[in-house]
């Protein structure tokens, strides 16, 4: 068994959504970044490249390369999850916590978690998305960013 940490950051900017685990939420402020900004699906990337000591994100998909400017985090994620399993390993279970005052999202949970099955061919239980406020203090409680923790566990078959 490998276990993997992952943990990103994106700032809030003038927008009308965010993408969180592959999931288009509706909110009165988008995420600032090269990509489509899904802070979850970055956090989580990480998560299962540091299990296999691979390096991270920014070193697989530099934000220097037009070619992933808006790129789709789903994809990238999908590129990552080829290379763990390439090499013999399959997830064993991902476990998420996003952190920020707003938007609300309990009420998108299944479908987050739905999201990231689908994704990496797993079952609904091998996938959890926790959220949590910061009771208002610092940057995420401040309304600045979100920040996500991923954690995983691979196994081989
Ligand atoms: N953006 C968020 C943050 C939290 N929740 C849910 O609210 C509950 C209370 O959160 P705490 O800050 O007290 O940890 C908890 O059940 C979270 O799932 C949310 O929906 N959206
Ligand atoms: C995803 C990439 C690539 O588009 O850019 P961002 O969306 O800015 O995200 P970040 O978490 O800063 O780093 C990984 C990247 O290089």
């Amino acid at each position: 068994m490998r276990i993997g940490q992952g943990f990103d950051v994106h700032a809030f900017e003038e927008g009308d959504h965010v993408m969180l685990c592959g999931v288009r939420i509706a909110h009165d402020r988008g995420l600032k970044a090269h990509s489509d900004g899904d802070v979850a699906l970055h956090a989580l990337s990480d998560a299962l490249l540091g299990a296999l000591a691979l390096g991270d994100i920014g070193h697989y998909f530099p934000d220097t390369d037009p070619q992933w400017q808006g790129a789709d985090s789903a994809v990238l994620l999908t590129r990552v999850y080829q290379d763990v399993t390439a090499a013999g390993w399959r997830l064993g279970n991902a476990d998420l916590t996003l952190i920020c005052q707003a938007p609300k999202l309990a009420p998108h949970i299944v479908a987050m978690r739905e999201r990231l099955a689908a994704l990496l061919d797993c079952a609904l239980d091998q996938v959890s998305v926790k959220a949590t406020t910061t009771e208002k203090l610092g940057f995420t409680g401040r309304q600045e960013g979100i920040a996500v923790q991923a954690a995983v566990l691979l196994e081989q078959p």
